[in-house]
């Protein structure tokens, strides 16, 4: 593992001949279509100058071509061996979730200081780029909403309490404890890549039970002091369209997450669930009309990764990799 070149940037400005200390990341796992939404997210953070890269933190399983794409349009494309949460018989939201635990290796690419992760169904409207001057020492993202039905598991949902408008329904505290504390959506973040941290993320890992929400809920709890809630405009998260309108002003609104059952652009089919929606099809034209656009494809020299391809421990995770169920 090269984590000894990864440390030397550490902590350092951006110097002469040296890597930006900042970028942009995002996780790509399979061989699926995930990869059009990093591809249009390349281009969207393109289209709003974007002063930072895009790495993509790749698992083993996606191809080489796929990978060759990526660095066409631009992107770092670093592979990084897959996590998984201890054995379990826990059902996720989704099942493909499980996948998403290997989201913890962003906080090994310590050759930058700062990084804002996006998920590859995220696209960027407005430039973000202003996030990477927040204060150091805590751990941005937007509060999450608990309306729909993946949060059928969660006391929240049976008792119709979401954060995103607290006085609807009161928190039973006679009942269940104080209010808990916020709780964001793992879509997108803003942290400090930390070997230190690093490792004490996986440590936790470790001894701690999967929950519904995989990484979501792991992360949660493990920032959750240092967690600071940042404005809706950096994550829209599409149901908030429907279960939260009064929160939303949709034209200012700077990143748009494509989550919701049937909502990802690249396989937009119209007919199911909200897809008659008029501020969804608009939303999924406005992603298409970035990703089509021939004007935002990279030009400059082919970005070539340092990192030598497959090793030995990479292989052996990919082995296992392979059991783990795909959203493709
Ligand atoms: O087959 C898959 C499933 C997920 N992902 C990555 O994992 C993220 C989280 O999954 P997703 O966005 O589908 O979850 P949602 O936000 O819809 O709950 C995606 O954005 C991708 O970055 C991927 O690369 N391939
Ligand atoms: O592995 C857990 C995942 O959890 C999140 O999912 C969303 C989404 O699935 C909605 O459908 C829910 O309603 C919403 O509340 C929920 O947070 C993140 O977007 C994703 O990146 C990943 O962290
Ligand atoms: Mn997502």
């Amino acid at each position: 593992m090269a984590l000894n070149m990864m440390a030397r940037g550490k902590g350092k400005g951006k110097q002469a001949g040296e890597k930006p200390s900042r970028a942009y990341v995002t996780f790509l796992a399979g061989d699926g279509d995930y990869v059009k939404g990093a591809v249009g997210l390349a281009k969207g953070l393109r289209k709003v100058g974007s002063a930072y890269p895009l790495v993509v933190a790749v698992l083993p399983d996606v191809p080489e071509s796929h990978r060759r794409l990526l660095a066409s349009q631009g992107c770092i494309v670093r592979e990084i061996e897959p996590v998984y949460p201890p054995e379990n018989q826990t059902r996720f939201a989704m099942a493909y979730y499980v996948i998403n635990y290997s989201k913890l290796r962003l906080w090994e690419f310590v050759e930058y200081k700062k990084m804002v992760y996006l998920d590859a169904d995220i696209q960027v409207f407005e430039n973000i780029d202003h996030l990477f001057d927040l204060p150091d020492g805590q751990f941005y993202a937007v509060i999450d909403c608990f309306c729909e039905k993946t949060w059928s598991h969660s006391p929240q949902y049976k008792i119709g309490y979401c954060q995103q408008c607290p006085d609807r329904v009161a928190w039973p505290s006679e009942e269940l404890g104080p209010p808990p504390s916020l709780y964001f959506n793992a879509g997108m973040f803003v942290h400090e890549p930390s070997l230190a941290t690093s490792e004490s993320l996986l440590a936790a890992l470790k001894i701690t039970r999967p929950t519904p929400f995989a990484e979501q809920d792991f992360l949660n709890m493990f920032f959750k002091d240092i967690y600071k809630p940042i404005p809706l405009v950096y994550n829209l998260v599409l149901a908030m369209l429907w279960r939260h309108p009064e929160n939303v002003e949709l034209e200012k609104v700077k990143v748009v997450h494509y989550c919701a059952a049937g909502s990802k652009p690249w396989r937009f089919t119209g007919t199911e669930a909200n897809m008659d929606r008029e501020d969804i099809q608009m939303l999924v034209k406005r992603w298409w009309a970035v990703y089509d656009d021939e004007s935002l494809d990279y030009k400059g020299p082919a970005v070539t990764s340092k990192q030598p391809l497959r090793g030995p421990l990479s292989e052996a995770g990919a082995v296992k990799y392979a059991s783990a169920p795909s959203a493709a």
